[in-house]
């Protein structure tokens, strides 16, 4: 008994001074029990991916672990509708399925501008004062702000940007900058010097940075930008592998590489503005000088346009048109990448479409779009370019309104991500044959419809259309892909650039094709493809690929240049 009461007293002494660390357990445990409870409360409430740690939450996944996050929520209830991801600094919400999609795309309520602030800030080095300016523009980029913002005029900023981006690369724009491209493409060719003796390079991602990079840039934004800036290219593809960093906010005292290159194209741009601003302000130069310094008129326009925007100066404008040209080519670039990868490690591809362009071309004396449009197999390969490749996240925000997805309701303010791998690789949607090809691999004939095939066409539910008598030949087809095929979003937000991005990666395939042989020096044909920035950009080849390039040895009568 004595024994026993010493034995009780030791083990009270023992434990006394962790009483206030048992009791703050129990109180956390319960609190994240009634959490957990509360997440998972209302029946109309998007339900919560799971997590296990708690402060962290699905932060790490989401972040640094795109593909396999992504994949795991796929999986999760094969679900279509909305699902709350809960992170360290905010919750957002997926929306998945192309009825649900689309709904979003068409939501006059809903805005990019928050977005396109945290890129401003994060990514492209915007002051946050600045950067204020987009956080505060709660009125969307419509003619008429969204219900319930009380803006001024003066402070839409995301109202004023949309308006030049879509006047400068899909209206008036579109036509001069596509003949600068094509001509800048050409000129940058010849001076690679190829003839008909195979040339070698160590790496094929960087012979198309540096052609189509110089080639876009040149066409978008004049030759002064990257006569200002030597190397302008070169870094901007090396930001391009670290921009990751920057919107994960990791610290510059952990890895200040991003920081630096962000720091020195700011600058190289800065510099740019200077070079046109001091040809624009010149006594003796020509209109016509003046715009081709800021690459056109609509782009001149557009630095006016933010200088004199609320709290805009000479860094922030800096920054602004960082985000564009990032935007202008670090998408397009690989993009058109993939498509030569997969026309040239493939020779029967390489065959038809040489062919088709020999027979659409034949009057042509150039790459006329509409020629180029005519050629299914081309359409083809460009449309399973962008499927299998782009994994971007599109966002949107709902300033004013709660939004409605299927029975869940998003509460205002809500922060919302379409991802279009997601909607590239939904099998309910997607067309696989059986399996025999998965959606995880490119299938150059996707998006044909072979009127005697009846498993052929890119949808799996798409009504086929009953051939006509004497109809043999494929047909290019995106029928009943609506919010399923998402490359550029849509709606009043879908990318600005997306038809010059069609003519660039139409026109540089054919061009190769018609004039150029290229063989890629891989083990695997074609070389295995990556996702390095899962939710910022698009695929690229997964290793250093060597390849070989030279002029064709018998040039097709109707060989371009
Ligand atoms: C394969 C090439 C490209 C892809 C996959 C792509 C994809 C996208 C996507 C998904 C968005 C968001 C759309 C939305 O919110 O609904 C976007 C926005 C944007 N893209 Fe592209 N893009 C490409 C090429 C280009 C090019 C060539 C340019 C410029 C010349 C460009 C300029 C922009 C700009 C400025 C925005 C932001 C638009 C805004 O402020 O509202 N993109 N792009």
């Amino acid at each position: 008994m004595e024994l026993h009461h010493t034995l009780l007293r030791l083990n009270h002494q023992d434990i006394s001074p962790l009483y206030p660390f048992l009791t703050l357990l129990c109180l956390w445990f319960l609190f994240f029990c009634w959490k957990s409870k509360s997440d998972q409360s209302y029946s109309n409430e998007a339900k919560t991916v799971p997590y296990r740690n708690p402060f962290f939450k699905s932060t790490i996944g989401f972040a640094f672990y795109g593909p396999s996050f992504f994949l795991r929520l796929k999986l999760f209830q094969r679900y279509s509708g909305a699902l709350r991801v809960r992170l360290v600094t905010e919750d957002i919400y997926i929306v998945h399925g192309p009825k649900y999609v689309t709904e979003i795309f068409q939501n006059p309520n809903l805005s990019v501008t928050k977005a396109y602030a945290y890129a401003l800030q994060y990514c492209f080095g915007m002051h946050p004062k600045a950067a204020a300016a987009y956080h505060n523009d709660t009125s969307g980029s419509r003619t008429k702000p969204i219900m319930g913002s009380y803006v001024k005029p003066t402070g839409r900023i995301g109202y004023s940007t949309h308006e030049n981006l879509v006047d400068c690369l899909l209206k008036s724009g579109l036509e001069p900058t596509t003949t600068q491209f094509e001509t800048a493409l050409f000129q940058y060719l010849q001076l690679c010097n190829l003839n008909e003796e195979w040339v070698y390079y160590d790496d094929i991602a960087k012979f198309f940075e540096n052609l189509l990079g110089q080639a876009i840039l040149k066409a978008l934004f004049g030759p002064l930008l990257l006569e200002a800036n030597e190397h302008f290219v070169e870094d901007l593809f090396e930001y391009d592998k670290v921009v990751m960093n920057l919107a994960r906010r990791v610290p510059w005292f952990i890895n200040p590489k991003p920081y630096r290159l962000r720091k020195k194209i700011v600058e190289s741009i800065k510099r740019w503005h200077s070079a046109a601003k001091l040809v624009s302000d010149s006594v003796t130069a020509s209109a016509s000088d003046a715009d081709s310094a800021w690459g056109s008129s609509i782009m001149k326009d557009r630095h006016e346009m933010l200088m004199n925007s609320e709290g805009q100066d000479e860094d922030s404008v800096a920054s602004t048109d960082f985000g564009l040209i990032w935007a202008s080519v670090t998408n397009v670039v690989p993009s058109t990448l993939t498509m030569a990868v997969h026309t040239f490690s493939d020779p029967q591809i390489l065959l038809e479409v040489r062919k088709a362009l020999e027979e659409q071309s034949c009057h042509a004396t150039s790459l006329n779009m509409d020629y180029l449009e005519k050629i299914p197999i081309l359409l083809s390969l460009y449309a399973e370019t962008l499927r299998f490749g782009v994994q971007i996240h599109i966002p949107r925000d709902a300033p004013h309104h709660d939004v409605q997805v299927g029975n869940t309701t998003l509460p205002q303010t809500s922060i919302i991500f379409l991802n279009t791998w997601l909607a590239h690789s939904d099998d309910n949607i997607w067309n696989t044959q059986n399996g025999r090809h998965p959606l995880n691999t490119f299938w150059p004939y996707r998006f044909l419809v072979y009127p005697s095939d009846s498993s052929s066409g890119p949808c799996k539910t798409a009504s086929k259309e009953t051939p006509q008598m004497n109809e043999t030949e494929a047909k290019f087809s995106a029928e009943g892909l609506q919010g399923s095929w998402i490359p550029y979003g849509s709606g009043h937000h879908a990318c600005p650039g997306r038809l010059l991005a069609k003519r660039i990666m139409l026109k540089s395939v054919a061009t190769l094709a018609m004039s150029y042989d290229i063989e890629i020096l891989s083990y695997e044909q074609p070389p295995k493809f990556d996702s390095p920035r899962f939710g910022f950009g698009v695929m690229k080849p997964a290793k250093v690929t060597p390849f070989r390039i030279r002029k064709r040895s018998v040039p097709s009568t109707n060989s371009f240049r």
